[in-house]
């Protein structure tokens, strides 16, 4: 099995038609991003989709009015609960909004128990689309810390540069260059993606510490649904990991339905601001013709 972490700490792996993915992140009320988004992406890709909500926000797809924490003790309630009784083949964790959020998610990561750890995907959520804060300046140490325990993380430009300490990079090929250095230091697979970047091209890829192990072209699609697409990659990508065993594979697929999914969010109307894209772009399409 293609994983970053010690065999002591991961059950052996199975493929699961189903897979029970759990979501550690954000709401976004306008069902655009954070466990809304996430949800649905898992939902999309044959999974069966949890969520224990780390903060609220007050948002719609034209940005985010407030945010509130819950205390931190209750998120850790949330998950403690969940772990006593339910078998879990993936998790991805978004916004945390805190450093305290933060640790008690690396403190549950780390107290897996006899079951082991699922496959982590960490997206690590700093700014939202809109240029709101999601993650306070204090707390990029303590996202620095999960990436030890993620399996892959999919940091977008500015914040894979936010997790070196460098510049944002300028160029696919600076991209690239930074992805492998984050990628040898915390010992995890990076999904560079390119959504940030200038030009019709949106590449990602695949990289781990030894180097480049998949590009995968894209061509930008020129709309403005693109509110959430961090987050759906991340948790459609731990799905399908979950129901084949293969990262690359898995990010393939997932690139590809959500090129789908941002060609079919106009349709959806929702909002005036940048609006969510269609998960379920692929089900409507089978609706329509059967
Ligand atoms: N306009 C687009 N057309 C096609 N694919 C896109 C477009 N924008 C982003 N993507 C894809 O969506 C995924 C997320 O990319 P992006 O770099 O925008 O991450 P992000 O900033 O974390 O997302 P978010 O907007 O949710 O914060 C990547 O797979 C990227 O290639
Ligand atoms: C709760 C929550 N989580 C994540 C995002 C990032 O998504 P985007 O960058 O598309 O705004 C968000 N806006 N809200």
């Amino acid at each position: 099995m293609p994983s970053t972490l010690p065999a002591a700490a991961r059950p052996p792996w199975r493929p699961r038609p189903v897979p029970r993915v759990l979501s550690v992140a954000g709401s976004d009320p306008s069902g655009g991003a954070g466990v809304q988004a996430d949800l649905k992406a898992v939902a999309a890709a044959g999974g069966y989709g949890m969520a224990a909500v780390t903060a609220l926000t007050a948002q719609s797809t034209r940005g985010v009015s407030a945010v509130h924490v819950p205390p931190p003790s209750f998120l850790a309630q949330q998950l403690d609960t969940l772990r006593a009784d339910v078998a879990m083949d993936g998790v991805k964790i978004g916004m945390l909004a805190s450093a305290e959020v933060a640790e008690v998610v690396a403190r549950w990561l780390d107290g897996s128990g006899p079951a082991g750890r699922p496959p982590v995907v960490v997206d690590p959520v700093m700014v939202a689309t809109s240029g709101d804060r999601l993650l306070e300046p204090a707390a990029e140490d303590a996202v620095r810390g999960l990436l030890d325990r993620a399996d892959v993380v999919t940091p977008n430009v500015p914040e894979l540069a936010v997790l070196l300490g460098d510049a944002d990079a300028p160029s696919w090929d600076g991209v690239l260059d930074q992805a492998l250095r984050l990628a040898d230091r915390h010992d995890v697979l990076v999904v560079a993606k390119g959504g940030h970047l200038a030009g019709d091209e949106v590449p990602d890829a695949l990289v781990g510490p030894r180097g480049v192990v998949a590009e995968l072209p894209g061509q930008r699609v020129r709309v403005s649904s693109t509110h959430g697409t961090g987050c759906s990659l991340s948790s459609g990508l731990v799905t399908r990991y979950a129901r084949h065993g293969s990262w690359e594979r898995a990010l393939r697929e997932t690139k590809s339905w959500l090129a789908g999914a941002i060609t079919a969010g106009p349709a959806l109307e929702v909002g005036g601001g940048r609006g969510p894209v269609d998960h379920f772009w692929a089900l409507r399409e089978a609706l329509v013709e059967g």
